[in-house]
This record gives structure tokens, sequence and C-alpha cells, in this order.
């Protein structure tokens, strides 16, 4: 390596911990061996400066409860480590869908998916770093050197399929299906449920927003309300999938290239000797792009008059006034008077801005009051997801591979998946077990009309009619004729490598707003949302039922 350059001069070499460094030319070479036994490509030298790889921006090995670490470390001295499983991720209630229910009680509600790609990039960048087995070792369980060893080799090896980001998801219906040996399961669950569940969060926070908003401007502003850094960022991102215009978080703008933007503050008015010097002074700077805020003394007896004459001031340079901001007081009455007399002056073309606590729900309201708006801002409630701070999303594992002694004694094959089941009081709360599949069935309108999960090796392409059963009421059934099936997971990992084209922030926010249209605004609206029909198949119910008989017979768990 050249004096003058560190590791990160270098390209970043994404599931590699050694970076080999050609002493001769300086030519770069990745690998997961310490040990240099190669010649350099370029040159074909011998020798190498050897390091391993640390970028503390990708830091996500120890993402992990503890818990997580001592299963493993337990499994690893069983031998077990590497048996093959499968494990679903879903959620059991949508957030912000308040307890009324449908007549028989059963909440309805959605959730856009949001997260899979900072989920991708984690995972291809999860691995322990020298200072994560360094930590490791001073704990007081001891861990064997070798497990640690073992640990530093470690990488997601396995396939990995998902929902596609912005796509909506309803209760019970897996948007993440793993399959890979059970220590990596295990490794993985917090860090994922972190990702999908805070993002999924505030993207269906967003999402109804924008079902309420329409062809209005929406604008994200939560940067200082929200739990943490990333929280603002990826927060900004999904208000961008959601169908926000544009973010105040000028991070998130670099990060992931979504529109950045803004009004004016108090401060800079506050600061001024006066209103009008103030809204003068900032047009003059920003003569396109100009929002005066106007209620820093009062919003029509001051801040109105001044921004008109700012206005006409600009008008008189040839350019036009873009909008007013409105942050306190009654938004209804004030948008409408600010609006008339805009009009009145002659600026038809100056939008209003409106911030001040918004939701979905005041944003419903005010519009039904007839305010003027054009634009919303929003911050707090959005960024934060005010009314349900948490997505219940949960990693559970329904199948695994047999174990030697059931090979042995010839009771399964080594291509068995073995179904799991865990028991629970509530029949709700009971996992749907084995290797399964969802298909989206929709009619020929195009609209969706519900989801069908079935085993591994079932299909519905040759059917003509299908009864959808609701999961554990028996007399709720649908019946759906004239329907295609589309297999609902695309495959994101294969043995541990990336084979989805992750696609562009642009492609998943339009990709939002397709998938929002094929579902009826029922499904999608505020208040007691019609229930979408999530059903099991026959077979899958069959066998659950009988799971759940031989466990109530105290056979265990397989
Ligand atoms: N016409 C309206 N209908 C429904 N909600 C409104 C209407 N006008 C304002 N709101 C909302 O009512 C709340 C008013 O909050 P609050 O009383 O804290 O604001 P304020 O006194 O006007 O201003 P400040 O932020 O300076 O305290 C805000 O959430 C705002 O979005
Ligand atoms: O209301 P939100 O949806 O969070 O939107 C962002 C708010 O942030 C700013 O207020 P600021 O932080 O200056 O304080 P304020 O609440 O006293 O206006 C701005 O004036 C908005 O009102
Ligand atoms: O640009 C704005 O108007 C803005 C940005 C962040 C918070 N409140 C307002």
């Amino acid at each position: 390596m050249k004096p003058d350059k560190t590791i990160f001069d270098y390209v970043k070499p994404t599931k590699f911990r050694y970076i080999h460094i050609c002493t001769n030319c300086d030519q770069p070479h990745f690998s997961n061996e310490e040990v240099a036994n190669r010649s350099c490509l370029a040159c074909e030298g011998t020798h190498f400066h050897v390091t391993p790889y640390y970028n503390p921006a990708e830091d996500y090995a120890l993402d992990v409860d503890y818990y997580a670490i001592t299963m493993m470390y337990a499994l690893w001295k069983e031998g077990l480590h590497k048996t093959e499983v499968v494990f679903d991720d879903f959620y059991r209630k949508a957030p912000f869908v308040k307890a009324v229910g449908d007549v028989t009680g059963e909440l309805g509600g959605y959730v856009a998916f949001g997260g899979l790609g900072h989920l991708i990039d984690t995972i291809e960048n999860l691995y322990f770093n020298e200072s994560d087995i360094a930590y490791l070792r001073t704990r007081p369980e001891n861990f064997d050197e070798a497990f640690l060893e073992d640990l530093r080799k470690l990488r997601f090896s396995g396939d990995l399929y998902a929902v596609e980001e912005g796509n909506l998801i309803f209760p019970n219906t897996p948007f993440i299906r793993v399959e890979a040996p059970v220590w990596e399961c295990i490794w993985i669950e917090a860090m994922l449920l972190n990702i999908i569940n805070a993002e999924s969060l505030v993207l269906t926070k967003g999402s109804r927003m924008k079902t309420i908003a329409g062809e209005d401007t929406l604008l994200e502003m939560g940067k200082r309300r929200a739990q943490g850094r990333d929280a603002s960022v990826y927060g900004a991102k999904m208000a961008y999938i959601a169908g926000f215009a544009a973010t105040s978080n000028v991070k998130a703008g670099k990060q992931f290239d979504v529109p950045v933007t803004g009004t004016q503050a108090h401060v800079y008015i506050m600061f001024h000797p006066s209103e009008l010097e103030a809204f003068l002074a900032y047009a003059d700077v920003f003569p396109e792009k100009t929002i005066p805020l106007l209620d820093t003394t009062d919003t029509l007896g001051s801040g109105l008059p001044n921004a008109i004459t700012t206005a006409h001031a600009l008008a008189e340079k040839g350019y036009d006034m873009a909008a007013v901001r409105l942050d306190s007081g009654d938004l209804a009455y004030l948008s409408k008077e600010v609006r008339k007399r805009l009009d009145e002056a002659g600026l038809q073309h100056v939008k209003i801005a409106a911030t001040n606590d918004l939701d979905e729900y005041t944003i419903a309201s005010l519009k039904q009051q007839g305010a003027k708006i054009d634009i919303w801002g929003v911050g707090t409630k959005y960024i934060t997801a005010y009314d349900n701070p948490a997505l219940g999303g949960v990693h559970k594992i329904v199948a695994r591979r047999p174990f030697a002694d059931e090979f042995e004694r010839g009771v399964y094959t080594f291509d068995d998946w073995i179904a799991l089941i865990k028991i629970s009081e509530s029949m709700e709360k009971i996992l749907n077990p084995g290797r399964k599949k969802v298909y989206r069935l929709f009619g020929k309108d195009g609209m969706a009309k519900g989801d069908y999960i079935c085993l591994e090796h079932e299909t519905l392409e040759e059917q003509q009619e299908i009864t959808l059963k609701h999961p554990t009421n028996p007399l709720k059934v649908k019946k759906v004729g004239n329907f295609e099936a589309t297999l609902l997971h695309k495959s994101i990992f294969q043995r541990g490598k990336l084979v989805y084209q992750v696609p562009t922030l642009q492609t998943v926010r339009q990709y939002h707003q397709q998938q929002k249209q094929c579902f009826w605004e029922e499904y999608l609206r505020l208040e007691v949302p019609e229930v979408y029909r999530v059903a099991l198949s026959d077979e899958l119910r069959q066998m659950k039922a009988r799971l759940i008989a031989e466990h109530r017979g105290g056979e265990g768990h397989r």
C-alpha cells in the first residue's frame, strides 16, 4: 500500500474480509483468505500488503440481541449450527387502524413494505470485523476460539425471498422468507426486523398521507423530531417512495438522490430589523424560490401584506413568487383568507403551504373544510409514526432439515423439510408451519382479490376457481373465479449471492403508486378499512391442524 493511501482509497470490497495490495504495482485484490497465495494479476508480483478490511460504516454483525450470539454458540457446540431451516417474516396487525374492526371485530389495514434496499445493502456487507471478534472475546461466556474463528469467516450464505419494496402487505402474509443455516437465520433476526419494521412503518404512514393529499404536494420535514439520525435519513427516503415531492433532509438528498427543498424559518425573520426587510432580502437571493413564512407577528395583519409587497417587487424583476407558508392558527380559515387576498392582488400563481403538526387526519379534515392549501409540510407526526410507533413484524422458524439420527433411522431423506409449529393459546398467534409460497390473486380488471398461502409444492396455475377460507373462522369464505395468480416473492439472494436487480428509488416510488392502484380504496381508507383476504390452502390448513393435534397430544413440536 502506498504510504499516502488508506484502505478506504481502494474500491469497496463488498463481502471480502481481506485486501491484498501488490507491493510492486499497488493493485488491490480482495479475498476471504488472510494468506496471499497468488501472484498479482496486473504485474505477476508475488508480494502483498495484507490487511483485514474494516469499514466502520459497515459495522452490522453485532446488530443482534445477545441471545442470538449465545444460541449460535450453543448450536455450534451441538454441531447443529449449519442445519438448513426456513424462516418466515410477517406481521399480525396493521398499524394506525383504530380498534373498531368490521362486524366480526376483525381489523383491516395494510402495510407498505419498506426497507428492502437497506436490508440488501446490510446483508451484502454483513461480517464480524476484527473489533467485533475482540469484543466477543471479552465476554464472560468465554467463547471457544474456534467458534470466534468461524464467526470471522461467517457470511450470509442462504436464499432470501421477499416482496418487492413499495408493494402492499397484509396481516399474516409472509413478506420475507429465508432459507439458510440456522445460525445465520438467528444472526440476522434483529437487524432484519429493525430495518423492515421501522421503514415499513413510516412508509405506511407516508402512504396514508399520500392517499389523502392526492395530487397536492407533500414535503417531508421531520429531521428534528426523528428518533435518531438513521430514522430521519431512511424516513426521508421512505417519504419519497410514499409519493412525497421532496424532503428538507439534506443528508437523505445526498445519500439517496431524493429531491431537497425548504421554505424559511422564524429565525431569518426575527433576526432582521423588520419582517418586510427579511422577506425582501431573501427574495433578492432566491427570487424563484422564495416562500415567506407569514406568522412571525400576525399572519393576516402583517405577514400576508408584506408577502404581497415582496411578490410585487419580484414581479417587477420578472419573477413569480413561489408560495407563502402558514404555520399556526386556524389553517382552514387562514388559507381561504390568504387565497382570497392573494387572488385580489393578482397573485393567483402564488401557492399556499401549510405546516404545524399535520397528519393524514388533519389534512383530511382541512380538505373537507375547503382549505386552500396546495403544499403540505409534515414533520413530527410522519417521521415518528406518531399514533402507532411500532410495527410488530416477526421472524419465525417454520421448517428444518432432518437431523443426522433422523436420516439414519430412515425417517426422512436429505431433501425433506420438517414443518415446525409453535402453539399458542390464541389461534391468531399460531404460526403457519412449513416451507410455503404466496400467490396474490388478481381479477381480470387488475384488482387484487386476496392472498393465497400454500405449501411450496402446490400450484395454482391450473385452477379456475378457488375458495379463500379465513385462517381461523370457517364461516368466512370468499369464492374467487377468473383470476390471475402471481407469486408474491422475488428471489433476492441465492446461496448468499445477490441475484436481484435492485430498482432505482424512482422505480420503487412508481411501483408503490401502481400497487396501490391495484387495491380498492375500501382496503386503503383511514377509518375501518375493509379486511383484505389472506387465505391458507386446504393442504396447509390440514397440515397445521394435524401438527396442532399432535402437539396437543404431547408429541412435541414436530
Ligand atoms: N381548521 C383546522 N381544522 C383542523 N385542525 C386544524 C385546523 N387548523 C389548525 N389545525 C391543527 O390544529 C393544531 C393547532 O395546534 P396549536 O394550537 O399547537 O397551534 P397554534 O396555536 O395555531 O400554533 P403554535 O404552533 O404556534 O402553537 C395543529 O395540529 C394544526 O395542524
Ligand atoms: O409541525 P411538524 O409537522 O413537525 O413540521 C415541521 C415543523 O417544524 C418547524 O417548527 P419548529 O421546529 O421550528 O417548531 P414549532 O413546532 O414551534 O413551529 C416548522 O415550522 C413546522 O411547524
Ligand atoms: O423548510 C421548511 O419550511 C422546514 C423545514 C424543516 C422544518 N420545518 C420547516
